[in-house]
């Protein structure tokens, strides 16, 4: 009886890891996004390509799949925390080596690594909510084992006082449970085909979130210019219609021309796409 479970344990961690790969190279080849890498090429972006992004998804299967097996039916402690913690830097590292040296997805370990920890916590019948609000008590548990590195996007939530990647996963992915997931359902109900669905879906994140890549880049006029241009695309009927595609490409020069780039919008699309995968599916209100 204990081998049967130790087998679902580990087909279902095998089963979590490869639906975060899948989700990190769904992301990243989506197009037409503003300022990303996507299918078309660098956006923004001087020292990131398609197949670096692809590469580093991959380099990614191992980690998520000790996240999931370390953390499967344990309960929210220290303990799983430091474990956890320890797991994504080691993932980091990962990356760092398949990139050779390139920041590729810092920002999606954190938010798609604590997602799949708590989805292996909880048993797989879980609502995308709870599975956010797990991953969220994880998060706000300290990690006495975390380097004091004053990073980039810290400096720009102190600088602008606004909230960054570790707020959003401590306050349960509000970006993705209020907007995105939302969006998403919402346009497949209306018919869209998926690649607009999820354009959509980043559009609604981008209405609102502090993305700490667009402050460091681009300043609050970057920021400014992300949310007014997404708030348009919506507006205009969502990416699925003539005048939204336009307001898209709008939205896509201006970041283009400011240098700009959501990162931290395409790594919360990530997390949506695991959650709408992993959920059980009548979890999320349209
Ligand atoms: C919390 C992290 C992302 C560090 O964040 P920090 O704000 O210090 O800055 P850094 O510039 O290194 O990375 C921020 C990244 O988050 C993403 N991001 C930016 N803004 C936002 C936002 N508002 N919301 C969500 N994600 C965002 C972007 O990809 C960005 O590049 C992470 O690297 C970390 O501390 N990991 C520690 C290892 C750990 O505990 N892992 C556990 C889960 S695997
Ligand atoms: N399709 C994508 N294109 C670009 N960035 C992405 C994409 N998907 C996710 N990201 C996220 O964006 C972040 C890239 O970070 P950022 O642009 O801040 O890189 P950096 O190398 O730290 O900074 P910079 O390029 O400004 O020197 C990664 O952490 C990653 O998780």
């Amino acid at each position: 009886m204990k081998q049967l479970s130790q087998t679902q344990a580990e087909i279902q961690a095998h089963r979590l890891a490869v639906i975060a790969r899948d989700c990190l190279i769904d992301e990243a080849r989506l197009s037409p996004k503003p300022g990303l890498v996507d299918s078309r090429g660098n956006g923004a972006h001087h020292d990131l390509s398609l197949a670096l992004m692809e590469r580093s998804a991959h380099s990614l299967t191992p980690t998520f799949l000790q996240l999931a097996r370390h953390s499967w039916q344990r309960p929210a402690d220290i303990a799983l925390r430091e474990t956890v913690g320890r797991l994504g830097r080691e993932g980091e590292q990962r990356m760092m080596a398949a990139t050779d040296g390139v920041n590729t997805h810092r920002g999606a370990i954190w938010a798609l690594g604590l997602l799949v920890s708590a989805a292996a916590m909880l048993n797989d019948n879980a609502s995308a909510q709870e599975i956010a609000a797990t991953a969220a008590l994880l998060a706000r548990l300290p990690d006495s084992a975390a380097p004091k590195v004053f990073s980039k996007g810290l400096k720009a939530t102190h600088r602008y006082r606004v909230p960054g990647a570790r707020e959003e996963a401590q306050q349960a992915f509000p970006h993705v449970m209020t907007l995105a997931l939302p969006q998403l359902l919402r346009s497949r109900a209306q018919g869209a085909h998926e690649s607009d669905a999820r354009l959509d879906a980043l559009m609604a994140v981008m209405t609102s979130l502090s993305d700490t890549c667009v402050l460091s880049r681009a300043g609050m006029t970057g920021l400014d210019a992300m949310q007014t241009g997404a708030r348009a695309v919506l507006a205009a009927g969502g990416c699925a219609t003539f005048a939204g595609r336009e307001a898209l490409a709008r939205l896509d020069a201006q970041m283009l021309a400011l240098n700009a780039s959501p990162g931290g919008a395409a790594d919360l699309l990530a997390a949506t796409l695991f959650l709408d995968r992993v959920s059980q599916p009548a979890s999320c209100s349209i």
